[in-house]
């Protein structure tokens, strides 16, 4: 599913009204339906009584709107439905107006914002099942001004539900950061296309469960608008998962080969591996250093070891990658990084590998850490090539602070995959996958949890998986995360987010695939 900035929305908006003629008020209607059919969901669900009070507080622009039309088709299901205006009524107009003069004429009760009614507004809270949050959206900017603050406030004191409409009212629906008070909802609508700052950053906390009302406009209308970053769903996954072949062999999944390790830290490559298998990938060889070697050999049967030039002091001899070109010429995938460790003969290994590797190759960890004293070999590299890099990782690769990535994920990865030409898996809450070409997939499976020795080798074992069983690179990269996460999120329910390990990922991944679509 697509994911927008709210200048994006306003274009798309615009040209389905002028190109296409769907008309602001019957996307307006489209938003009021979608958003009863969530509130008739959460019934469904024993979150919401089948009849109660709605206290629906409305703003003066289109949101507004959407909440003056909200109220119409709630009162028509059975609830009492009690409309409040923060600001000035006579700013109301449009299709916000048209819809405020309906309810008007059924009768729905109506109170406008004079201070004296902030207090009322406690009365309403007291007697609503719940509250609906129309204040502000797509056009709110900056931090809340007038009474929005104190009645946010007073909202986010009720242990009520409350509903948002397209964006929770404080929330900058771009950035998902707020500057101040901001709506904490049980569930938020958003209108269209979910808002990028709706999924990232502190958005899905502010959010709750996130649903998202299509109002009817047009793919092609986004198309024309140009949006071109994704949040990635089960839909997209399960589509990129397909049936293994009736006639394949273990040939036909591919064969990876690992270079990882080095002395005391053999287990980065052995999750590695792991993980590529228990994702399907029919071979998996993992290179070491020689000095590793014992550590690594047989402790997964069916992985195939091999140990690589030392430099005597437990890590990888520059010379050893001639080995590893040797070793490359049966592999399809190149996964190279889970602790190498750094020296300047692993710099040289690792620079030479990305000069004359011609295979599709995911840099990982350490590889990231000495490609970060010249981040232009990168260059020197197709563009399908992926990195995954963790935000001090991506830090270091920018030469900025990791505080600096942190505050800007989206803008770091897409703007560092467009100077590289790579593919960026920058990982963390949300993980984002950047390309190149300019489409970029936010990960929405994962939890807290997952910020645990090896996880990340983890992801780099199933990402060479999905690319050796002939996924894309973006594809491999996108649901690699996606299925990371979700096996996490299946992890944290047995384990617990402060019990779990990266071995408990690798085990609920062969479910999370399955479940997915997978056979
Ligand atoms: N996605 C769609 O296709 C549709 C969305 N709809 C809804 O329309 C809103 C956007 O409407 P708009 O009138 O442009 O803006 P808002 O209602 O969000 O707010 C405008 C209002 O906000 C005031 N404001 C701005 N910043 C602040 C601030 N810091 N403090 C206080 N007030 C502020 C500004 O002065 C304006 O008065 C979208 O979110 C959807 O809900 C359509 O209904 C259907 C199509
Ligand atoms: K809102």
């Amino acid at each position: 599913m697509r994911a927008c900035l709210s200048e994006q929305m306003r274009c798309a908006d615009e040209v389905s009204i002028k190109e296409f003629s769907i008309s602001g008020i019957v996307l307006m209607e489209n938003a009021a339906l979608g958003i009863v059919k969530e509130i008739e969901k959460e019934i469904e669900g024993g979150r919401l009584p089948k009849e109660g009070e709605a206290s629906l507080i409305c703003g003066t622009g289109n949101n507004g709107g959407d909440g003056f039309a909200a109220a119409r088709h709630l009162a028509s299901k059975g609830w009492r439905a009690v409309v409040f205006i923060c600001g000035d009524e006579k700013k109301i107009t449009g299709d916000a107006l048209a819809n405020l003069n309906i309810i008007k004429k059924l009768g729905i009760p109506i109170l406008s914002m004079e201070d004296s009614n902030i207090e009322a507004l406690d009365i309403m809270f007291g007697r609503s099942h719940m509250i609906i949050d129309a204040m502000l959206g797509t056009g709110f900017k900056g931090r809340l001004k007038g009474n929005y603050e104190t009645i946010v406030d007073k909202i986010n004191k009720q242990r009520k539900y409350v509903l948002s409409i397209d964006s929770p009212t404080g929330l900058n629906c771009d950035t998902g950061f707020a500057e101040g008070s901001c709506i904490k909802a049980n569930k938020t609508v958003a209108l269209g296309l979910p808002k990028i700052g709706l999924v990232i950053n502190d958005g899905p906390y502010y959010c709750g469960e996130l649903a998202v009302c299509g109002l009817s406009i047009p793919e092609q209308a986004y198309d024309r608008v140009g949006i071109s970053r994704y949040l990635t769903d089960r839909d997209y996954v399960s589509g990129c998962i397909k049936p293994r072949k009736a006639h394949g062999y273990k040939g036909t999944y591919g064969r990876i080969l690992i270079a990882a390790g080095s002395k005391g830290m053999e287990g980065a490559g052995l999750l590695a591996a792991k993980a590529a298998l228990r994702s399907g990938a029919g071979i998996v060889e993992l290179a070491v250093p020689l000095c590793s070697f014992d550590a690594v050999r047989g402790v997964i049967p069916v992985v195939i070891t091999r140990g690589l030039t030392d430099d005597g002091e437990g890590c990888l001899a520059s010379k050893s990658s001639g080995e590893i070109m040797l070793a490359l010429r049966n592999a399809s995938v190149f996964l190279m990084g889970p602790g190498l460790r750094t020296s300047s003969q692993v710099k040289e290994a690792v620079f030479d590998a990305a000069i004359s590797c011609n295979k599709p190759a995911i840099f990982d960890a350490d590889a990231l850490n000495v490609i970060s004293e010249e981040p232009a070999i990168l260059l020197q590299r197709p563009e399908s090539t992926i990195i995954t890099p963790h935000p001090a990782e991506m830090a270091r690769l920018m030469g900025i602070s990791t505080g600096e990535v942190q505050g800007n994920r989206l803008e770091a990865a897409e703007s560092f995959a467009k100077k590289y030409r790579v593919i960026v898996v920058l990982k963390g809450y949300r993980t984002i996958i950047a390309s190149p070409w300019g489409e970029t997939r936010i990960n929405p499976t994962g939890n807290p949890g997952m910020g645990t020795a090896g996880s990340g080798d983890v992801l780099g074992g199933i990402i060479a998986s999905f690319l050796a069983q002939g996924m894309s690179p973006m594809e491999a990269a996108s649901c690699g995360a996606y299925i990371h996460g979700a096996a996490g999120d299946r992890a944290a329910e047995k384990y617990g987010q402060w019990g779990m390990v990266a071995s408990d990922i690798i085990k609920y991944i062969p479910h999370t695939i399955m479940d997915i679509g997978g056979k």
